[in-house]
């Protein structure tokens, strides 16, 4: 295994799809968060607000329509889609302006989450599963393994690591047979977040902060990540860029940080990254 690298902008800075002066909203991609059931509309909405806020031109959220009402009076800039089920979910994400999709942030351990990802996946889109999207494959990880050939990232914390890929002993080593296992990138995430892809490269990110243990934080950072997949980055950059965005946030905030504060840091992240383009904003 090559030594881990330390995160930092000079990893992936030069990928970042900034807008352009005669650019519109399509050319930094369209990204759809799957949304939860009614009673469970709060991470996806985390999501998507993080993956605007991320520099995607557009975020839709796509949820079941017995929960449409909810996020439609909850959203604002995110659009909103009825998705009965696999095969109107693949009729969505069949137009090529949709460049990434999220799955998992509350989304349910239940067959339709096992379905819908499996149909994203099969579509060949560039995805970020996280959370119940990764618990729903305990016990047949290869058949979701299987069915990545697309640009994917997977963001666990260490329990949702452990269903999938077994007992954590060493999170770097570990992290990088994951990613060679699944042929994703995967977060492994924690206090220094190890990421890893399925080449060997491996970074860890230490510049988080503790406050960023509260609910909900994870489920900002799964929507950076596809906001910056979806803007065309490839996987590795995309996920390395979401975690120092992600901790940064978490820094400029400070201390009394809960999940809601960190997509409306970002904009102050991006503000210390075009500091030149040049001269690197680097905390930590
Ligand atoms: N605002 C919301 O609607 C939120 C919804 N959430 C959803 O709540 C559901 C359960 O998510 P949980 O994250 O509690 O996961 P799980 O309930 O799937 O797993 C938690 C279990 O894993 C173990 N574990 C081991 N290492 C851990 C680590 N580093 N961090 C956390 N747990 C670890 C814990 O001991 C715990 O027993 C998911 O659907 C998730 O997306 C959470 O994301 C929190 C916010
Ligand atoms: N002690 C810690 N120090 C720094 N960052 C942490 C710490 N604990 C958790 N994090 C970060 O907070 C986020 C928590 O994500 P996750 O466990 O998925 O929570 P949730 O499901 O509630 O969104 C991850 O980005 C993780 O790296």
């Amino acid at each position: 295994m090559p030594d881990p690298v330390d995160n930092s902008p000079a990893l992936w800075a030069e990928a970042l799809n900034w807008p352009k002066p005669d650019g519109n909203k399509y050319d930094r991609g369209h990204a759809v968060v799957l949304g939860g059931p009614v009673a469970s509309t709060g991470a996806a909405r985390l999501s998507a607000r993080a993956a605007l806020r991320g520099g995607a031109g557009l975020v839709s959220i796509a949820c079941d329509p017995s929960a449409l009402m909810v996020y439609a009076v909850a959203c604002e800039a995110v659009m909103t889609k009825p998705v009965k089920d696999a095969e109107t979910f693949a009729e969505l994400i069949s137009d090529p302006r949709i460049t990434g999709v999220l799955m998992g942030p509350a989304a349910g351990v239940t067959d339709r989450t096992r379905t819908l990802v499996l149909a994203a996946l099969q579509a060949g889109k560039s995805c970020v599963l996280d959370a119940d999207a990764l618990s729903v494959f305990e016990g047949a990880p290869d058949t979701l393994f299987e069915a990545i050939t697309a640009p994917t990232i997977l963001t666990p914390h260490e329990g949702e690591f452990v269903r999938l890929f077994g007992k954590v002993t060493h999170r770097e080593a570990d992290a990088v047979a994951a990613a060679r296992k699944s042929g994703a990138v995967v977060v492994l995430k924690g206090r220094d977040t190890v990421i890893a892809a399925p080449d060997g490269r491996v970074v860890i990110n230490k510049n988080a902060s503790e406050w960023l243990a509260t609910a909900g934080s994870g489920d900002v950072l799964a929507g950076l990540c596809v906001s910056l997949l979806a803007q065309g980055m490839p996987a590795f950059e995309a996920a390395c860029a979401a975690g120092w965005m992600h901790a940064e946030a978490a820094y400029l905030f400070g201390p009394g940080l809960i999940a809601e504060d960190l997509p409306d840091q970002l904009p102050r992240v991006w503000q210390g990254l075009s500091l030149g383009h040049n001269g690197f904003n680097v905390h930590g």
